[in-house]
């Protein structure tokens, strides 16, 4: 990985003429490559932005404008739609394929590195030096630009943030988060590398439970960290035994996971499922460190440097179980692996900022033993006749139902309320016969008898599938603005 790091940082400087501070759009997918160009760019300082291989050629355009990046690494796939969209970015200079194929206009990355001298020397980065930018998801509007710096990577090597995992040396650690996702920065690059435990790595270019499952069983997994809905997609394929030999512990964030997906994870597994939260702002906030008491449905504490609070819109730190926002103190200090800024977006920098604190736009409470509790985004909370509703608690009672395969819950216009709870649910398919009224009664019902009454769905429309972004998110605000006619 030196060698072969200090080739790709040559490359860079060399070959490509990018300097510290330049932008470069790293689209790759589960390649050994997409290793070298990471820790290529941190030892050049040419600052680096992860992008999903789902993106289509107008997410491209959108990210390489605003940037301004000078350089791109792609593959074959996505070299087209780049091409598609290269003339209308000026800054754009240096595109670099990675393949054993060569194309008109591109660099070949792989025989570059070859030829280039494997002595390199890095640069002497400073904590508050910007790195890398990540992309939001686009959940609630554009994908902002979430800008960290080198002390993202150094917050990996604190030992209060190495007990999420206690990764050990002989540890062989399967990441399967996207690579264009923080996730991945975090969990196939620097967590393990502070460890020195073994990277797993799989190409896998479709997320099939089946090959997961083999994969799982064949190699000698000892700790696995995906997407809830990776957990989901394993246990909703009925495989006859989910026994992993070597699987030790898991790990599991970015959306809401449901307490009863942990609960069955470890009942057919074995094995605990720990849950985190965390942002592209923030890498991860907090989390069931290992060991920990696990609270299923909680999103565990908060992990240092990070002071984590519930606050009002003020700022004012709530008590225990009152609903707030979850913010990350920054006053006095900023804590290091936080993100440093939104770049270009000074304005929407200046709008987090509540008080003390940076505001994360999620909705959330903290029991008394300083477990955070996730109700959605502030967006989403959904006003009812004055109760306040979370849409995670609704679709997860929705989700005990065996109709319900995915739901989506969110605010909906009534004229004699205000605001009432409407779901949208994709049916399994076994139910998607039934009489419609009597199955909407059946699930009103059921929400009823799991959870608070009042935050039973008066709306219930049944849809073949939900809004969702490329990362695979579901898009209430875009419901939300529907059911208000708004654009
Ligand atoms: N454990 C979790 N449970 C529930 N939701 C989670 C969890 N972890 C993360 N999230 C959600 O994911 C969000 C972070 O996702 P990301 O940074 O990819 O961008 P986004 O917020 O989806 O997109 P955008 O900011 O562009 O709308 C969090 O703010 C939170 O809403």
């Amino acid at each position: 990985m030196t060698d072969l790091t200090c080739r790709t940082a040559n490359v860079f400087t060399q070959a490509c003429g990018l300097q510290t501070g330049d932008r470069l759009a790293l689209i790759l997918p589960r390649v050994p490559e997409w290793w070298l160009v990471s820790v290529g760019c941190i030892r050049t300082g040419v600052i680096y932005m992860p992008g999903t291989t789902q993106m289509k050629a107008k997410d491209i355009l959108y990210r390489l404008q605003v940037s301004e990046a000078k350089a791109i690494v792609t593959t074959d796939t996505l070299a087209p739609e780049v091409d598609s969209v290269a003339p209308e970015c000026p800054s754009l200079k240096t595109k670099l394929l990675v393949s054993d194929h060569s194309r008109e206009g591109w660099l070949d990355f792989r025989s570059l590195i070859k030829s280039a001298s494997p002595d390199h020397i890095c640069i002497k980065s400073k904590t508050l030096d910007p790195m890398a930018i990540f992309f939001t998801s686009g959940t609630t509007g554009f994908p902002k630009m979430a800008k960290h710096s080198h002390g993202f990577a150094l917050r990996s090597y604190f030992p209060a943030c190495r007990k999420l995992l206690q990764l050990k040396t002989s540890d062989v650690f399967w990441c399967l988060s996207d690579t264009g996702w923080i996730l991945a920065t975090l969990g196939c690059l620097l967590e393990p590398w502070t460890s020195g435990s073994t990277v797993f790595a799989h190409h896998l270019p479709q997320f099939d439970p089946k090959v997961i499952i083999e994969t799982l069983f064949k190699y000698p997994i000892t700790q696995c960290l995906a997407a809830p809905s990776v957990y989901r997609m394993i246990l909703q394929h009925n495989f006859t035994s989910l026994r992993f030999p070597t699987l030790e512990h898991c790990l599991t964030g970015g959306e809401a996971l449901l307490p009863e997906e942990q609960e069955q994870w470890n009942r057919q597994t074995g094995v605990l499922l720990h849950q985190a939260y965390g942002q592209s702002e923030t890498g991860i906030g907090c989390g069931t460190l290992r060991g920990m008491k696990i609270k299923p449905g909680s999103m565990g504490k908060a992990i240092p440097p990070f002071d984590i609070q519930i606050i009002d819109d003020k700022g004012n730190i709530q008590p225990p179980n009152t609903e707030g926002n979850i913010g990350i103190r920054i006053k006095p200090t900023r804590p290091i692996g936080l993100f440093m800024y939104y770049e270009n977006n000074p304005e929407k920098t200046a709008e987090v900022e509540c008080g003390d604190f940076y505001n994360t736009g999620d909705k959330a409470t903290i029991d008394e033993e300083g477990y955070f509790w996730f109700l959605g985004r502030s967006d989403d909370v959904i006003n009812a006749s004055g109760y306040r509703i979370g849409p995670a608690e609704v679709e997860n009672a929705l989700a005990e139902h065996p109709a319900v395969a995915e739901s989506a819950v969110v605010s909906s216009p009534d004229p004699v309320r205000g605001e009432v709870v409407k779901a949208f649910i994709v049916l399994n398919p076994a139910f998607s016969c039934r009489d419609q009224d009597e199955l909407i009664k059946e699930l009103q019902q059921h929400v009823k008898s799991v959870t608070a009454p009042y935050k039973y769905p008066r709306k219930v429309e049944f849809v073949s599938e939900l809004p969702k972004t490329i990362t695979g998110k579901i898009k209430r605000s875009e419901l939300r603005k529907k059911e208000f006619g708004q654009k």
